[in-house]
């Protein structure tokens, strides 16, 4: 017997429960998950098309997921998934921004595609640059995965947009503790989406990433916060100047993912605004912030000469989905990272390498703590100019980023250190001396060329264990920065039986490069193309749309 009314409202939601592992997801809805630490899960996409922020995950392949993480497989047409494991929450949801996240898309490719007709007659030092977008909003509001999902609709589209990370808390494709810009030509690792592939980790499935690397060394904007806007500012200049050079990441631009900002940071807003050139400033789910973001960038700022300089704010609502990311949970999901740098995880095992050095062959820097130091030496917001001119560079020369520190155990033991390549210095004059004059700003100037782990170090030697990721029978480069990232203990070499790799399988993405053509009369609800869009005299806001039209590539919000 049944009771009046149940049966018509099962029959309205979105999963059919088929079998205890089996999830069937309507088109427009989202099966999210959370995997607690050292749990795992395993999924596999047995009918139709899903993707996890943006890449597309193929068919009849089971991909691992490993925790501490929170996350979701969406749809735009439908699929049947089947999962293994013990996620500690598990529910589809059919209230998903995917449609907003998709329409800031749509508008961003028209920008791309604007530009890249224009730069077809114009000469190489005249070109335009692609959407540069800005995604900021308050903690756990959902940057970096819009900032994830932005870069992968653009890479099916065959761009290569810059995915910058300001974020050192939670680095993209590093261990955290640095800012970093990485050209997205290839689809994302989504079984490991802190780290993914880079060249460090040698042969993948997955085409490995190559970020430009800066140090920071903390995940406190405030403990030191003009090394962070110098830091910001020599990686904008890295960033436009491959904009510059290289006319397809040029055309496509780039999305620059934030740590959590307020009104109150409005400063380190306006600098990257500046040193990225931003255009498009994105604001996740606060009225407020865009609002107040609004009065403060319009009345700051006189309307730039170059139109295409012009800023626009847009506004987004926030994901229901976003998670909050409690301390436990990030500092877990960090000593990961860490972990998987030196060793990989159990599709890519790597073997670090252990050397041995003396105390007196390296140099050790330490971010100085800005509470700690001479207020009147900080620069003025305006003299972080990405701009290389001597009296520049001679303004900056007096600030003191660093401080020297002498190795100890009790100093080093079981940290984390990047190891930075001022190649233009003789570093002997500097192992026997204390006089850092010019070394300081090199050492700032320079990318971070790895990390090391130290193992131990024992005073009565004076020498140090440490690990580093590539083969060596001595350190790539004596300079050594000190990041606030220690492991609890040495985790040793960690022995894995089976070494498997994904077959390649064949993707059939629901956004396949090139297939979507957005619609000549693309309806968002009052934007306009973006590089038309008057400077922030209009906050947008992006709506949803409930009815879809099919194209030939699909299906399409309206
Ligand atoms: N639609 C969703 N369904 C399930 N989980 C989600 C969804 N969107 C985001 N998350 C998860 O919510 C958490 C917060 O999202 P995200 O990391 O993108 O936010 P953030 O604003 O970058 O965070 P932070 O302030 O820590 O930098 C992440 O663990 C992310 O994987």
């Amino acid at each position: 017997m049944s009771l009046p009314g149940l049966d018509q409202e099962a029959s309205s939601v979105a999963v059919v429960q088929e079998q205890s592992n089996t999830i069937t997801l309507k088109p427009n809805s989202e099966w999210r998950y959370e995997v607690s630490n050292d749990e795992t899960i395993k999924v596999k996409l047995i009918d139709g098309f899903a993707e996890i922020f943006g890449t597309e995950i193929s068919q009849n392949i089971e991909y691992t997921f490993r925790g501490p993480l929170k996350s979701c497989i969406f749809t735009y047409r439908g699929c049947k998934l089947q999962f293994s494991g013990d996620p500690s929450s598990e529910y589809v949801s059919e209230e998903t921004t995917m449609p907003i996240y998709f329409n800031l898309h749509t508008l961003l490719e028209e920008q791309r595609k604007y530009v890249t007709a224009q730069n077809l007659s114009r000469k190489p030092n005249d070109r335009l640059k692609g959407p540069r977008v800005l995604i900021i909003g308050s903690k756990d509001c959902g940057r970096t995965s819009l900032a994830r999902i932005l870069v992968s609709y653009a890479q099916k589209m065959d761009r290569q947009p810059l995915l910058v990370s300001l974020n050192p808390q939670e680095s993209a494709f590093t261990p955290p503790g640095v800012l970093t810009g990485t050209p997205i030509s290839e689809m994302l690792n989504v079984e490991n989406i802190n780290l993914g592939e880079t060249i460090t980790t040698g042969a993948s499935f997955y085409h490995q990433k190559q970020p430009i690397v800066k140090y920071y060394g903390s995940e406190s904007l405030e403990k030191n916060e003009p090394l962070y806007k110098y830091e910001v500012s020599r990686l904008g200049v890295s960033c436009l100047s491959r904009l510059e050079e290289d006319p397809i990441v040029g055309n496509s631009g780039l999305v620059v993912d934030t740590p959590p900002l307020s009104i109150k940071n409005l400063n380190i807003i306006e600098n990257i605004i500046s040193d990225f050139e931003i255009n498009v400033l994105v604001v996740i789910g606060n009225e407020r912030l865009s609002i107040d973001l609004k009065k403060k960038l319009t009345k700051l700022n006189n309307p730039p000469s170059d139109p295409s300089k012009k800023l626009n704010l847009v506004k987004v609502a926030k994901s229901g989905g976003c998670v909050e990311k409690d301390d436990s949970f990030i500092r877990s999901r960090q000593q990961r990272v860490i972990k998987e740098y030196f060793y990989g995880f159990d599709k890519i095992v790597l073997s670090p390498y252990t050397i041995t050095v003396a105390y007196n062959e390296v140099i050790l820097f330490q971010s100085t703590n800005t509470n700690e130091f001479d207020q009147s030496l900080i620069p003025s917001a305006d003299s972080f100019i990405p701009d290389s001119s001597n009296a520049d560079r001679k303004g900056r020369s007096t600030m003191n980023f660093f401080s020297r520190f002498e190795p100890s155990e009790s100093s080093l033991q079981h940290c984390i250190l990047t190891m930075v390549n001022p190649s233009q210095l003789d570093l002997q004059k500097y192992l026997y001396t204390k006089d850092d004059s010019g070394l300081m700003e090199d050492v700032a100037n320079s990318s971070v060329l790895g990390f090391a782990y130290v193992i131990g170090a024992d005073d009565s030697k004076e020498r140090l264990r440490i690990l580093i990721p590539q083969p060596s029978k001595q350190l790539p480069s004596k300079v050594l920065i000190l990041t606030d990232y220690r492991l609890a203990s040495y985790f040793g070499g960690r022995s894995v039986n089976s070494v498997e790799m994904p077959s390649s399988g064949s993707l059939s993405p629901d956004v396949a490069p090139g297939s979507i053509k957005p619609s000549k009369k693309v309806s968002l609800n009052s934007c306009q193309r973006v590089d038309q869009v008057p400077r922030l005299t209009k906050i947008v806001e992006l709506k949803s749309c409930k009815n879809h039209h099919k194209t030939e590539a699909g299906i399409l919000p309206e």
